[in-house]
């Protein structure tokens, strides 16, 4: 093994606190721990899941081709680990599109919505026989399915989606057809040249009537030779910012016909057309996939502040005292500020988003049982946290990028990929805005009626939250009230501005549009609400942990509650008994709790335990060695390949010349 970095071992040395401690509980016991370990040795010390050359050195069109040719290696693998007993469709997420998935596929995997969507619909929208006939197909892989919904049109808006698919009673089929080019399909991952079958979101139309959206399975290409089927026209949307490898494709139908059975059926009788008992029951996968995206926001988050705390701890500028050696960035204390509330931030999205998990899984087992009434919150609450988790992670990594000064732009420090990936979050499946406005209209509705509140567990608190009159102490309690207060103030007051609104003549929609600024207010204080409660009763319920753990999960919930108390600062002024004062004792405990958490720094992202491959960066490297790894990377620039580039002889030379 290299040696390791003279600072890092240090670093290492100063820890308070058993690192393997951490990382057991972290997840969810030492034996989890193993599992994960041999799961990462199964795909991250398989030379064929390795590539050649960077990425970023590749064309489009080969990047896409290492990408299947990756994909189709890990989904075998998959396939391994299910026959042997060995994954949930919860390690799948994370083998094709969490840590793991990310660093093999570092942009993007066009593979991954077969089992991140097509399968999920088919689970969830099927009926019984149509998941004994799709579901062997697809978990065999021996057909490839994504979930095409969005068009070039509409992708917020899915009541507006224009595709149509008719029902011809004489030869008992649907007829699927692109009526306009905003009709097409745009954005579905794989479409493009990977999937030969999806699921597709259409128009119903029997009798002249359109019946609303509903999900068919469709083929789109020949399963022997792959090509198009006739009536299909299809290709890849072309470059993004980012998820570079994920073939997002486009889908227009001219007289395509599927049989009747293809129209997913769970929520209607056998055949005849029957309006099941919600609409909203064909929006499931959405609501798993929101709730899959808060454990991602964990991951990326804690990949990237493993980085930039590694680099922080290595890198070493300027004199903070005169004559004295140059410290480690990381001491000073805009630098801490910049790093150590995303690591107090990748916990209290894990322990959210395994709440959540477990509130979803409860949810879509009533939901079997005809029961509905819990939906309306489970939807609240992931919409939410899927909004406010990618938003953060977002910011979070391009705020750890620039924590890394001009190393951070290199993408040999996986930070801008990983921004990539982070920010694309931010608007698939449910842009955050749009997905905030839902959860304040659930909110806005409980507020008017609060009759049943005290049985639902995630807006309980809104019923007396708004006359709290508790004076500042410093303690986490006191800012979990506080915000619970502010967000109580907000949902009020966006409730007496529509109220008002509607007063003056304005219709109830139009009201709501001018409010909705303060709406989405309102529902992004509820949810940092949620995430306050859940890091602190997980933190308060842990029994059985070192006093030492302790002592440091404590460090990281307070400085969770006290910047995300700093960031509202406007809001505690102005709905709370805060004073000026109070706002000077909270910025002296963060003070006080950046200084606290800096010895244990090192510790708690080693505790994260991410592999070298995994966090995939020059500078996040458990050796430290940065400067080493820079110049490794910079060799593979096929620039470097040549002492003299063809382009002096072509332009530079001439160039040169006339200018004598
Ligand atoms: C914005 C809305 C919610 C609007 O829908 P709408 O029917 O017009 O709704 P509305 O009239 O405003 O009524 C809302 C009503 O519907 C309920 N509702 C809405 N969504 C759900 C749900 N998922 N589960 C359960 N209930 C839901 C709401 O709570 C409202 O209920 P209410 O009327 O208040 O009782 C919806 O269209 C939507 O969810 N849009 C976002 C589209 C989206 O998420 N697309 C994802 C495409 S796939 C993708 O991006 C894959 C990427 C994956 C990857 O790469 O990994
Ligand atoms: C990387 C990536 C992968 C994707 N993968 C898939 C996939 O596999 N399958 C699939 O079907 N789709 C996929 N999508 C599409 C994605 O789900 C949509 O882009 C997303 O739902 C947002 O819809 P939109 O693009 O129509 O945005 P728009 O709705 O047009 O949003 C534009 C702006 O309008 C605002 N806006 C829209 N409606 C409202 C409203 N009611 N109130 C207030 N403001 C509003 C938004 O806040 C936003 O600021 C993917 C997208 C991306 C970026």
């Amino acid at each position: 093994m290299a040696k390791i970095n003279e600072d890092l071992l240090k670093e290492r040395k100063k820890c308070s606190f058993n690192t393997a401690e951490l990382t057991h509980l972290l997840d969810g016991g030492k034996d989890k721990t193993l599992e994960r370990h041999s799961r990462e040795h199964f795909f991250l010390d398989d030379p064929e899941l390795r590539s050649k050359i960077p990425l970023e050195y590749l064309s489009h069109k080969e990047k896409y081709e290492e990408a299947v040719r990756k994909s189709c290696i890990l989904f075998r693998k998959v396939q391994e680990l299910q026959e042997a007993g060995k994954g949930g469709i919860e390690n799948f997420r994370e083998i094709l599109g969490g840590q793991l998935g990310s660093a093999i596929l570092k942009d993007g995997n066009p593979l991954t919505l077969h089992y991140v969507m097509f399968i999920p619909t088919i689970t969830g929208q099927g009926d019984f026989e149509q998941q004994a006939e799709w579901m062997h197909k697809a978990w065999t892989c021996s057909i490839i399915g994504t979930y095409a919904q969005t068009e070039l049109g509409h992708g917020t808006f899915i009541r507006g989606l224009e595709t149509t698919a008719t029902y011809d009673p004489k030869t008992e089929e649907f007829v699927l057809n692109s009526p306009t080019l905003t009709s097409y399909k745009w954005w579905p991952g794989g479409l493009g040249h990977s999937a030969n079958f999806a699921i597709v979101v259409a128009q119903l139309y029997t009798q002249g009537k359109c019946h609303g959206i509903h999900p068919f399975i469709v083929q789109l290409r020949d399963e022997e030779t792959h090509m198009p089927m006739k009536g299909i026209k299809i290709g890849e949307i072309g470059c993004k910012l980012g998820m570079n490898s994920t073939n997002n494709g486009y889908l227009g139908f001219e007289n395509y016909r599927i049989p009747r059975t293809n129209l997913l059926m769970k929520n209607n009788k056998d055949g005849t057309y029957v309006k099941s008992p919600s609409s909203k029951l064909t929006y499931g996968t959405m609501i798993f996939v929101r709730v899959v995206l808060v454990q991602d926001c964990a991951s990326y988050m804690k990949k990237a502040v493993t980085i930039a705390t590694r680099y922080s701890a290595v890198r070493h500028q300027s004199e903070m005292k005169p004559n004295c050696p140059e410290p480690q960035i990381i001491d000073y204390v805009t630098q801490q500020y910049k790093l150590f509330p995303y690591i107090a931030m990748s916990f209290a999205f894990q322990y959210s988003a395994s709440w959540l998990w477990d509130i979803y899984n409860n949810v879509t087992g009533e939901l079997e049982s005809g029961q509905l009434e819990n939906l309306p919150e489970l939807h609240a609450l992931a919409c939410c946290l899927k909004a406010v988790g990618t938003a953060d992670c977002a910011a979070g990594v391009e705020t750890l990028r620039l924590a890394c000064g001009g190393h951070g732009y290199m993408t040999a420090s996986n930070l801008p990929s990983t921004y990539g990936l982070a920010t694309a979050m931010c608007t698939y499946e449910g842009e955050n805005t749009v997905l905030l406005l839902q959860t304040a209209r659930y909110l806005i509705k409980i507020w008017q009626n609060k009759k049943n509140i005290q049985n639902l567990p995630t807006v309980r608190y809104l019923d007396n939250a708004l006359f709290n009159n508790r004076s500042y102490e410093k303690s986490v309690s006191w800012i979990l009230s506080a915000l619970q207060q502010v967000a109580a103030a907000k949902i009020d007051l966006a409730n007496k501005h529509i109220n008002d609104r509607v007063r003056q003549g304005k219709a109830y929609e139009d009201a709501w549009n001018e409010t909705s600024i303060e709406l989405v207010a309102a529902a992004d204080a509820h949810c940092r609400t949620f995430l306050l409660d859940i890091f602190n009763l997980t933190v308060n319920n842990f029994q059985s942990i070192s006093p030492e753990l302790k002592a440091v999960l404590t460090d990281l919930l307070e400085l969770y509650a006290v910047h995300t108390a700093i960031r509202m600062t406007g809001d505690l002024l102005r709905f709370t008994n805060t004073i000026g004062k109070d706002v000077e004792a909270l910025q002296l405990w963060l003070e006080e709790l950046l200084a606290k958490i800096r010895p244990n720094a090192i510790g708690i992202v080693d505790s994260f335990d991410i592999r070298d491959e995994v966090l995939g960066s020059a500078l996040g490297a458990y050796d430290g060695n940065v400067y080493e790894r820079l110049f490794a990377e910079a060799q593979k620039s096929p620039l470097n390949h040549e002492p003299v580039n063809k382009s002096f002889g072509l332009y530079l030379k001439p160039f040169l010349k006339n200018n004598l």
